[in-house]
């Protein structure tokens, strides 16, 4: 089980979370939704509509895990994306979804339904990961308004494929988790980092020059 954080901690850390995730452009224009896991019953969540690089104590609430509020206020229109993995996983603590350029450019691109990024170092800030020789499989599902459906269409590809650190959604952005906000925060700049090196790379920018079948260095 994580370790539980009470309501103002949770405020706390989501609002700082917003100003960092701001700074680096990945939440332009009143995007992305931001939550931290309260209890098992529970979550601390932003507000729908709220400027999320300047939130407030007024803009975070708490919903349940059904999605529904628990204060009267209105939650993010994607509330049930962050239950869905709670209700999945007791280990996660925290959910940041993300609207930058690189993974919106990624999910529009990608031809196939998982993009799969291999043999790079910063895998290792990904929770569970040891090596750099390993794989990351990024499913990507096709935006809709329809949040219940797509939750449900996320659950049912984590049955089959296992929970994973991330997903895409096309067009949208980004949805990312772990066992607590710092490292939901380290997933975010480690895939956002990723990203954008799948991006190049597709483009021959970087493509390895040196990867694993190149002779040693002597
Ligand atoms: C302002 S466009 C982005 C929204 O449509 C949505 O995708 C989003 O990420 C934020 O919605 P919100 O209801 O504020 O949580
Ligand atoms: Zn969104």
């Amino acid at each position: 089980m994580t370790q539980l954080q009470t309501f103002q901690q949770a405020v706390d850390g989501l609002i700082d979370a917003g100003q960092r995730i701001w700074k680096q452009g990945w939440c332009p224009a009143t995007s992305s939704n931001f939550s931290q896991r309260l209890d098992a019953h529970s979550c601390a969540i932003t507000v729908s509509g709220r400027d999320k690089g300047a939130l407030q104590p007024e803009d975070i609430m708490q919903v349940d895990m059904a999605g529904q509020s628990l204060d009267g206020k209105r939650p993010s229109a994607e509330t049930l994306l962050h239950t869905q993995l709670y209700r999945r996983d007791a280990t996660i603590g925290a959910v940041l979804h993300t609207h930058s350029l690189k993974s919106t450019l990624v999910s529009m691109q990608a031809e196939t339904p998982c993009i799969t990024i291999s043999g790079l170092e910063l895998l290792k800030a990904l929770q569970g990961t040891t090596t750099h020789d390993s794989s990351l499989s990024i499913p990507v599902f096709d935006n809709t308004q329809d949040i219940a459906a797509l939750a449900k269409q996320v659950d049912a590809h984590m049955d089959k494929h296992g929970t994973g650190h991330a997903y895409l959604i096309r067009g949208h952005g980004l949805y990312t988790w772990g066992p607590d906000l710092a490292a939901t925060m380290r997933h975010l700049e480690a895939l956002e980092f990723l990203l954008d090196y799948y991006w190049n790379a597709q483009r021959g920018n970087g493509t390895p020059a040196r990867g694993a079948d190149h002779e040693a260095l002597v």
